[in-house]
């Protein structure tokens, strides 16, 4: 995907992607789809890159991936040409920064996690960090509208969200992964922070990934847009492009995407319904077939298949002991 104002240079680069979480034993569900399916895509220095889907997608998945925290092989993702997961300079660089939905009571900073609800003032934290420009810092600092004498423990979710921020961006990152980040944040600090985050791309060539459901003050932020369902992808394009393809605004576009796809997801499941032989039924036999006789029962879950011993029948519906997303072996 390449910028005007940049040479498309490569930052992020994935190719043929493809992703199961596994199960308690480590390892995937046996004849359990991957959720992550032949997926590439290149993004390039200085995009900025909107990434959206419904819940459940796999937006996050996507993003920890990139972020070096699931092990994938190593030729399908390449973050500025290395494997985060295996090189983890990237990270403890600040080369590559992640900055998660996790964070509730922790800050990742360098690939380091620290718990950040102890009593301790924010300007401890921050300035604690060494090796950062001070006039970067004090940029942050103004950009969050920190003050410094905050006690951690004594804040709102949105003055702590604050400082966790400022702290995933006080190294001059080159690659950016956000996921969902600016929730508690009020109208005021989301903004600055997106023109903050905008200026890093366009003025030093940085590159970000960020997903999010909330559309307000997006309209002309992202480069481009990154559509994700059921863990393929949909669509990559930049936003002009999108802008010529919908009249419609951002997020009645993202909305129609999602409607169609909602849609599309009802009348498959009603098809299945109606097929005679339930999905779940083949994939017992699937499980079964794969070595697993002790599977007598199998259903969706959490994209993947959760099987087990029929356990009781209630109110018509089986009712299965069911413990995570795998075949369970008895
Ligand atoms: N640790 C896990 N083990 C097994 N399945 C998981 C795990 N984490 C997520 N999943 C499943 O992977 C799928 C994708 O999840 P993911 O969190 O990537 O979606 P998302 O697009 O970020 O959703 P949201 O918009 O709700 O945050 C979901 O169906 C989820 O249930």
């Amino acid at each position: 995907m390449a910028d005007k104002e940049h040479e498309a240079v490569p930052t992020v680069e994935i190719n043929g992607l493809s992703f199961t979480y596994p199960g308690i034993d480590g390892h995937p569900p046996p004849g359990s789809k991957p959720l992550i399916d032949g997926f590439s895509l290149t993004i390039n220095k200085g995009n900025r890159c909107l990434l959206v889907g419904s819940n459940g997608a796999g937006k996050t998945t996507i993003l920890k991936i990139l972020g070096g925290k699931h092990l994938v092989e190593p030729h399908m993702v390449r973050v500025l040409g290395r494997s985060a997961f295996h090189d983890t300079a990237l990270t403890s660089s600040g080369d590559l920064s992640y900055l998660g939905g996790e964070w509730r009571r922790e800050v990742a900073f360098a690939g380091f996690d620290v718990p950040i609800q102890m009593d301790v003032s924010a300007e401890k934290m921050i300035l604690g960090v060494a090796g950062i420009d001070p006039q970067r810092r004090a940029e942050l600092v103004k950009v969050l509208d920190i003050d410094l004498s905050w006690r951690m423990h004594r804040v709102s979710d949105g003055q702590r969200r604050r400082v966790q921020i400022c702290m995933g961006l006080l190294k001059p990152f080159k690659v950016l992964l956000l996921d969902e980040i600016t929730v508690d944040l009020d109208v005021l600090a989301r903004a600055d922070l997106l023109k903050f985050l905008r200026k890093e791309c366009e003025g030093r060539g940085a590159t970000i990934i960020y997903a999010t459901h909330i559309f307000d003050g997006l309209e002309d932020w992202p480069s481009h847009i990154v559509y994700v369902a059921h863990g393929k992808l949909q669509l990559a394009m930049p936003m002009d492009k999108i802008k010529e393809m919908s009249k419609l605004s951002l997020m009645r576009t993202v909305e129609s995407w999602l409607r169609k796809e909602r849609d599309e997801e009802r009348k498959r499941r009603k098809e299945r319904k109606e097929s005679g032989l339930p999905e779940f039924e083949k994939r017992v036999e699937g499980s079964r077939a794969a070595g697993d006789p002790a599977c007598v029962a199998a259903r969706p879950l959490n994209n993947g298949w959760a099987g087990g011993r029929l356990h009781s029948t209630i109110a018509g519906e089986e009712n299965f002991f069911l413990s995570s997303n795998r075949v369970l072996r008895q």
